[in-house]
């Protein structure tokens, strides 16, 4: 890989555009992925906010669900916010009927933890690896992680619940930092698919 990696953002539904500028402003090369030759591709991925349950029925009608798993099982870095974490979580307290993930994360994930569209709120959250202050998160319906196991690493807490892992190259957050102007999440996000590659 170059010093400029091509970091995919996963474009079946969800905030695609606005994680393409994050990461373009961060010096990656952004591209959406719909489909796993483009997948193939990418030497990370964005899974963004939106609908998990919409998103994974999504990806398993595009046979993305197993192209997904395959490549974050081979360590792709992976980083999802808000309905992309729960992609990216082994296992869901409350999934809707069917509702599978992705997973990579040796967590528990709550929906709609923090409450409803209309208790949508932004709060200054400090994250493990991140220097110079607390990041802006907008967290929209967002799910906390009730749990997690030995594997994975905690890096960001707010009002006492977990809202950021991170387990070897997988990265979550409950948290949008996409629509802030401030792109450090991004950042280090980039960091983590230079340093595989
Ligand atoms: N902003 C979001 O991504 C909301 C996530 C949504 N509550 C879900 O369960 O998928």
């Amino acid at each position: 890989m170059s010093d400029t990696p091509v970091i995919g953002v996963l474009a079946l539904q969800g905030d695609v555009r606005e994680h393409l500028i994050a990461l373009a402003s961060a010096d990656a090369l952004a591209r959406p992925v719909r489909r796993s030759e483009e997948l193939a591709e990418v030497d990370g991925l964005v899974i963004p906010g939106g609908e998990s349950t919409t998103m994974s029925k999504l990806a398993s009608l595009f046979g993305m669900l197993e192209p997904l798993r395959e490549r974050v099982r081979n360590g792709m870095p992976v980083y999802g916010t808000c309905a992309g974490m729960i992609l990216l979580a082994d296992k869901i307290l409350d999934p809707r009927s069917g509702q599978e993930t992705v997973g990579g994360i040796d967590m528990i994930v709550r929906r709609n933890a923090f409450g409803r569209q209309n208790e949508s709120f932004e709060a200054a959250v400090e994250v493990a690896g991140i220097e110079g202050g607390p990041v802006e998160g907008v967290f929209i319906r967002a799910p906390w992680v009730e749990s997690v196991g030995a594997q994975a690493e905690v890096v960001a807490e707010h009002g006492g619940h977990i809202v950021a892992v991170r387990q070897g190259n997988a990265l979550a957050t409950s948290f949008h930092p996409e629509l802030t102007g401030d792109h450090r999440v991004h950042a280090l996000f980039v960091d983590m698919v230079r340093a595989v590659g």
